[in-house]
């Protein structure tokens, strides 16, 4: 079974077109503020779909776009700025930020209570404690998609590879918070292959294309694959080799059209979220 990202996404994206007419009714129109600093071509193209998907549900959206030479004084001057803003439910920095600039400060500074990334600290220490706070967007979209799919992580054993603050480690933390039995690997894992064979669900998100061999996976296990890599002739791939995984898995979410959808709804549907909890 091939998990359709794109669907899933489209379906959310309902939902949350929904929640906005409720919201519109009551006089408040939720609003995402998206910050991009330089010219990063991937930024580019992920914050114009960020800016459509607003768009077809609508949330106001308005991007800041400042150059790459910008301070680490001016963008905290921002981002304080659209923390006083009323009008703000969300703050997205997109991320990465141009070298120099001083990425953790930066994401301490945005109000937690706007954080629709959750990325900011008190959001972070929310989720690992099981309070309700908003998740960051790509483990979000993967437990949705596993919904989907069908798949109850409870008592299964479940094997995260990467480690980020973006993705490995929160992705960890929500599918023990359904009760799956965790595996963190990584860059320093001892034998891959091995936590791969004996993983029900395997999350990929470690940013080396195709490095998942198909024929480590476990008959009937779930694949997700968050990766996102350009080979040579420009087309996107994966973490895990598409095809021999998808002979073995009971699911697999493929690339593109997979999780990548997925984390543009689930910022939708935190922002609706926020701009919820603050009227
Ligand atoms: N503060 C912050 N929050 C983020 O959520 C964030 C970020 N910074 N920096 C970069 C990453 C990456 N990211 C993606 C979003 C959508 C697709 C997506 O829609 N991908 C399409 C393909 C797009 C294409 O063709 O290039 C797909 O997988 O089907 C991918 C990646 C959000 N990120």
């Amino acid at each position: 079974m091939i998990i359709d990202g794109k669907q899933v996404a489209a379906q959310v994206r309902a939902e949350v077109a929904a929640a906005v007419k409720e919201l519109e009714a009551r006089g408040r129109t939720p609003g995402l503020t998206v910050v991009r600093v330089g010219d990063d071509p991937a930024s580019a193209v992920y914050v114009r779909g960020k800016r459509k998907a607003c768009e077809e549900v609508g949330i106001r959206s308005v991007e800041h776009h400042l150059p790459a030479t910008t301070s680490q004084a001016e963008l905290l001057a921002l981002v304080r700025q659209l923390n006083a803003d009323p009008s703000v439910d969300g703050i997205l920095v997109q991320l990465p930020l141009p070298k120099g600039l001083d990425e953790s400060e930066i994401l301490d500074a945005i109000d937690p209570g706007k954080d629709v990334d959750g990325f900011h600290p008190l959001n972070v220490g929310a989720l690992c404690l099981g309070k309700p706070a908003p998740r960051p967007c790509t483990p979000h979209g993967v437990m949705r998609l596993l919904a989907e799919a069908g798949c109850d992580p409870k008592g299964k054993r479940a094997l995260v590879i990467g480690r980020s603050h973006i993705v490995g480690k929160p992705m960890a933390l929500m599918l023990l918070e359904k009760h799956a039995t965790v595996t963190i690997a990584h860059s320093r894992t001892a034998d891959l292959a091995a936590e791969v064979a004996r993983a029900d669900i395997v999350v990929a998100a470690i940013g080396k294309a195709e490095m998942i061999r198909g024929e480590w996976v476990k008959p009937g296990a779930v694949v997700i694959d968050v990766g996102m890599n350009r080979k040579p002739d420009g087309k996107l791939c994966g973490d895990v080799e598409y095809a021999a995984a998808a002979e073995r898995a009971a699911a697999i979410t493929p690339v593109p059209g997979g999780v990548g959808p997925m984390t543009i709804a689930m910022l939708l549907v935190n922002t609706v979220e926020l701009a919820r909890t603050r009227t």
